[in-house]
C-alpha cells in the first residue's frame, strides 16, 4: 500500500466547510509550505501555522522566485511579509527557468519549481501544496482529454513519493469557494496572479469558461469529477495488484528478460499494462503510446522474429523466445585498435580492462601485451581451454546465450599475429586462459 494512503485524510467536504484543523500526517518528517502567496497556498500556510505540530516539526515556507514576471520581486517581499506576521520561517529560492521547450513557459516554469523543491526536501520530509478539489476536477478534465485510462484520471494523490521525502495534498477535498471563505473570514491577504486570466492555456479555459457552464446546470460538477478521479484510483490500485501477479508470471531471472509465449498469451489490455511495468521497474524511460501497437510483431508466433522497438534512448528486443529491455547503446566501433592493457579501452560504449594492468612481469612465453582489439566480422576460430580442436566463435556465443545484438559489440582480442585469445571477458582462449593465470590478471569487459 503506498504509504500515503495511510494516513488520515480530510473527511470529504460536501458542505464546503474547513475542517476546525488540518489531519496529521503520520510521516513524521519536517513540513515545508509550497507558498506562492495566492489564496490556496495563503490558506494552506495559514492553516498550518496554526497547528502547534506542524512548528514542532519545524514549519518553514519555500517561495520559488521564477523571476518571469515584472512583480515577481513584489510577490516575494509579500510572502516574505506574511510569514513575519504569522512567525514562520521562509526561503525565497530564485530559478532560471529554460526558454520555452515546447511545452510553453509555464511548463518550463513548473518544472523549475518542482526541481527547486525537490532540492530544498530534505531526508524524509514533507512538501505541502495547495491543490484543492476544483484542481483535481480540472486536472481529471485534462486527463480525459487526453485519452488516459484510469491510472491517469486517478489525477492527483493527496500522497506520494517526491524528492527525497514527500508530496502532501491536504486541501485536495476542498472547493476553492471553502478555501475563499476562510481567507475572508481570517482577513488573509493574497496575491492575483494575472497569469490566471490567461485562457490560452488550457487549464484556465477550463476553469474560467468551462467549469463555470457545466455548474450553472450541474452545481456539483467539480465534486463529481473529483469523486470519479477517486474512483478511478481505486481502480487503478486493483489492476496493478493483478499487473504485479501477471508480471511474476511472465519474469524470467533476468529482471531484464521476459518470456515472450507466457506474455502473449496475456488478454491484450494485461499485457499491455504489464509490459508497462515491467519498461517502468527496469528503470528506462516509459513506453509511448505507440509502443504497444508496434510491439506485437515482435510477440507475433514464430520461432525468432526480427526486429525491435526503440524509444527515448532504450529498446525491447526478442531472441530465443525472451524480450530483452534496456538502453540502446551507440553504434559499435569497427576500426581495430592497439591496446596494451594499461588504462582501460572504451570500446563501443562499454570498457575494456585488465587488473592488475599493464604489462609488466611477464613468464617468458608471454603473449605480447600489444593486443589487437577489433570487432567481430565473421568466421573467427577459438582454442577454448582444455581443447585442442579450435571452435567456431559464433557457436560459442551461441551455446552462451549471448544475444546476437551484444555479439555485436563484444571486443575481441587478437595477438599481433591474429590469434582470437578472448570475445570480452566472456570467452577465453586456452593460451589466454593460461597466461592470465600465470601472471595473476585479469579481463573485464562492461558493455
Ligand atoms: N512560486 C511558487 N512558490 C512556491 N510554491 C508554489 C509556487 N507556485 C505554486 N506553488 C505551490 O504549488 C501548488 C500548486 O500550484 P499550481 O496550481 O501552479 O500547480 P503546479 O505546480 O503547476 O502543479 P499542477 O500542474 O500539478 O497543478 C500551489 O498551491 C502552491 O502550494
Amino acid at each position: 500500500m503506498n504509504k500515503g494512503e495511510a494516513v488520515n485524510r480530510p473527511e470529504p467536504s460536501t458542505s464546503g466547510a474547513l475542517p476546525a484543523a488540518l489531519p496529521a500526517p503520520s510521516c513524521e518528517g519536517p513540513m515545508l509550505v509550497g507558498y506562492s502567496g495566492g489564496l490556496d497556498s495563503t490558506v494552506l500556510l495559514h492553516l498550518l501555522a496554526q497547528s502547534d505540530q506542524m512548528r514542532r516539526r519545524g514549519l518553514r515556507a519555500l517561495h520559488v522566485h521564477h523571476g518571469l514576471h515584472a512583480d515577481a520581486d513584489e510577490w516575494a517581499r509579500h510572502c516574505i511579509d506574511l510569514c513575519r506576521e504569522l512567525d514562520v520561517p521562509i526561503d525565497v529560492v530564485r530559478v532560471a527557468v529554460a526558454g520555452d521547450t515546447g511545452d510553453g513557459l509555464e511548463a518550463a516554469a513548473r518544472d523549475a519549481r518542482h526541481a527547486a523543491f525537490a532540492e530544498c526536501l530534505g531526508e524524509g520530509a514533507i512538501l505541502a501544496l495547495a491543490h484543492h478539489r476544483d484542481d483535481q476536477a480540472e486536472t481529471f478534465l485534462l486527463r480525459a482529454l487526453r485519452a488516459s485510462g484510469p491510472d491517469g484520471l486517478g489525477a492527483m494523490r493527496a500522497w506520494r513519493r517526491f524528492g527525497r521525502g514527500w508530496m502532501w495534498r491536504p486541501l485536495l477535498e476542498l472547493p476553492r469557494q471553502a478555501l475563499l471563505a476562510h481567507a475572508r473570514a481570517h482577513g488573509l491577504r493574497w496575491i492575483e496572479d494575472p497569469s490566471n486570466a490567461d485562457d490560452a492555456h488550457d487549464r484556465n479555459f477550463l476553469r474560467n469558461k468551462v467549469m463555470p457552464l457545466l455548474q450553472a446546470r450541474w452545481p456539483h460538477a467539480g465534486a463529481a469529477f473529483a469523486q470519479a478521479a477517486g474512483l478511478q484510483r481505486e481502480a487503478s490500485a486493483l489492476l496493478e495488484e493483478m499487473d504485479a501477479q501477471a508480471l511474476a508470471m511472465v519474469r524470467t531471472v533476468d529482471p531484464r528478460c521476459l518470456h515472450v509465449a507466457s506474455l502473449a498469451a496475456l488478454p491484450a489490455p494485461r499485457r499491455a499494462r504489464v509490459l508497462r511495468r515491467w519498461v517502468a521497474e527496469t528503470g528506462l524511460p516509459p513506453l509511448p503510446a505507440r509502443a504497444i501497437a508496434e510491439l506485437a510483431p515482435l510477440l507475433a508466433a514464430g520461432p525468432n522474429p526480427r526486429g525491435e522497438f526503440a524509444w527515448s534512448g532504450a529498446a525491447i528486443r526478442r531472441w530465443r523466445g525472451l524480450l530483452y529491455a534496456g538502453l540502446r547503446p551507440p553504434p559499435p566501433d569497427t576500426a581495430p585498435r592497439y591496446w596494451d592493457g594499461r588504462a582501460a579501452l572504451h570500446w563501443s560504449g562499454g570498457e575494456l580492462s585488465l587488473t592488475p594492468p599493464g604489462p609488466a612481469g611477464e613468464p617468458r612465453d608471454a603473449i605480447t601485451p600489444r593486443f589487437v582489439v577489433r570487432s567481430r566480422q565473421g568466421g573467427e576460430r577459438i582454442t577454448l581451454p582444455g581443447r585442442r580442436h579450435s571452435h567456431a566463435l559464433k557457436h560459442v556465443l551461441q551455446d552462451l546465450g549471448v544475444p546476437p545484438w551484444s555479439r555485436e559489440r563484444l571486443p575481441l582480442l587478437f595477438d599481433p599475429e591474429g590469434e582470437l585469445l578472448a570475445a570480452g571477458d566472456l570467452v577465453l582462449s586456452a593460451r589466454f586462459d593460461a597466461w592470465s593465470r600465470n601472471t595473476g590478471r585479469r579481463l573485464s569487459w562492461r558493455g
